[in-house]
């Protein structure tokens, strides 16, 4: 079926306003803050869009992806290629300049691309002012771990997911790129494409957007606040890909973005000052595993000193070389006392059998063995992407479950 509402001379449709209160609370509460849209204070202001829009005379934007640090991530139909395409609309400041480096040199090296959200055009809106700003355009994929219950998606799935990252990261890293920012936001399982369907049939499958005029900001343009879409089990698909490469680094780029990815991911060793490595991905990837496995991260947040007090805990104190190095406030000192001990109650083996009890014991203990083979502090012990692949335990949990 022809996607007829994107013809001219159609009804047009494109979501709803609030119907109240509470709602209004609701969308302000899930969408990017309005006051990243304001130039007042602020370096990294966002492009206003609303639902109806048609960008470089060829995207029409249907609905809200999502957002980030630097960017809105919004759902568009190419008019010229009929198909959904995901545009990530980039705020001002050099935000754009590494990604698209950084995406082309995967291009040029990295063997195997097929689980990567890589661009496919770029284009440019320029603002009232003499400035502008990057959109990059992207196939459109489906919901990433932290925008869908991972209950409801099959163990065995979960379980294919992480080995497809960990084969990812292991091609990335053979290239030698770092990913540097691996977050259950950044991993997204694909979607069956539904470009054919009209637009109220897309609202139906995704959810209506909920809208508003983006509040208290003296706008130069139309732009809302758009809630997003919401993608049904139904629609996704067991593949599982890895975008944002707003952070990433070839090993021998002498620069590094400035940046860490949210604490729950982020390896203690860059915490703590420490050169960027590829064990740090290492790090955050079996953060995701955990995520993916267990269905919680590894490390609380609600300790005295937040996720790394929640590490010290689990694996015991810090190594001593790294104290008063730590890059946020609120570190504590006995942290680095290596005559602490981990508390016995929060160990790897007691928090698997405490989120995991239908699993067997022997599963259990290949669990713990691999993720203890990556959580440890010095970097350089990490096991590495290719040796965590080969690794017995590892291999043993993925035939368990089928992948
Ligand atoms: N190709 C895509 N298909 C579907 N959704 C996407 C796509 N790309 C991004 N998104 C959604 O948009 C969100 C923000 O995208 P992205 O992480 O690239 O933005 P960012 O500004 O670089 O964020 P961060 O602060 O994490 O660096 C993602 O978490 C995801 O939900």
């Amino acid at each position: 079926m022809a996607n007829t509402e994107a013809s001219p001379g159609d009804m047009p449709d494109f979501g709803d306003f609030p119907k109240d209160e509470d709602e209004e609370a609701d969308l302000e509460h899930i969408a990017e803050p309005w006051h990243r849209y304001s130039t007042v204070d602020n370096q990294y202001v966002l492009y206003p869009i609303h639902l109806g829009e048609v960008l470089n005379e060829r995207y029409l934007v249907e609905h809200k992806l999502g957002f980030g640090g630097g960017s809105t991530v919004w759902m568009a139909f190419d008019l010229q290629d009929k198909r959904d395409v995901a545009l990530k609309v980039i705020a001002l400041g050099q935000w754009a300049d590494n990604e698209i480096r950084i995406q082309d040199e995967i291009l040029k090296t990295v063997q195997n691309t097929s689980r990567l959200v890589i661009y496919t055009a770029t284009f440019i809106l320029p603002r009232d002012n003499k400035s502008h700003h990057r959109v990059l355009v992207f196939p459109m994929k489906g919901p990433s771990i932290s925008t869908l219950s991972l209950q409801t998606i099959p163990a065995a799935s979960r379980m294919s997911a992480a080995r497809q990252l960990l084969q990812t990261v292991a091609s990335l890293h053979e290239a030698g790129i770092m990913h540097r920012d691996l977050n259950v936001r950044n991993c997204m399982w694909g979607m069956t494409p539904i470009d054919g369907l009209s637009r109220s049939a897309k609202y139906e499958l995704l959810g209506r957007p909920i809208k508003e005029t983006i509040p208290f900001v003296d706008l130069w343009k139309k732009g809302e606040l758009v809630t997003p879409v919401k993608v049904p089990d139904g629609l996704r698909t067991d593949e599982f890909y890895l975008c944002d490469f707003g952070l990433a680094k070839k090993i021998s780029d002498l620069e590094t973005q400035r940046g860490y990815p949210p604490m729950h991911y982020c390896s203690p060793d860059r915490l703590h000052k420490q050169e960027p490595s590829f064990a740090c991905d290492m790090w955050s990837y079996m953060a995701i595993f955990s995520m993916l496995y267990l269905e919680f991260p590894p490390f609380p947040t609600f300790v005295e000193g937040g996720v790394v007090g929640g590490m010290v805990e689990c694996l015991g104190p810090l190594p001593e070389k790294w104290k008063g190095l730590y890059t946020h406030p609120g570190g504590l000192d006995s942290w680095y006392d290596q005559s602490q001990s981990p508390d016995p109650k929060y160990i790897i083996a007691e928090k698997i059998a405490y989120f995991r009890p239908d699993a067997d014991l022997a599963e259990r203990q290949h669990v713990e063995s691999v993720m203890l083979k990556v959580f440890i502090y010095e970097p350089e012990k990490r096991l590495t992407a290719k040796e965590l692949l080969r690794d017995p335990s590892f291999r043993a949990i993925m035939e368990r479950y089928g992948c």
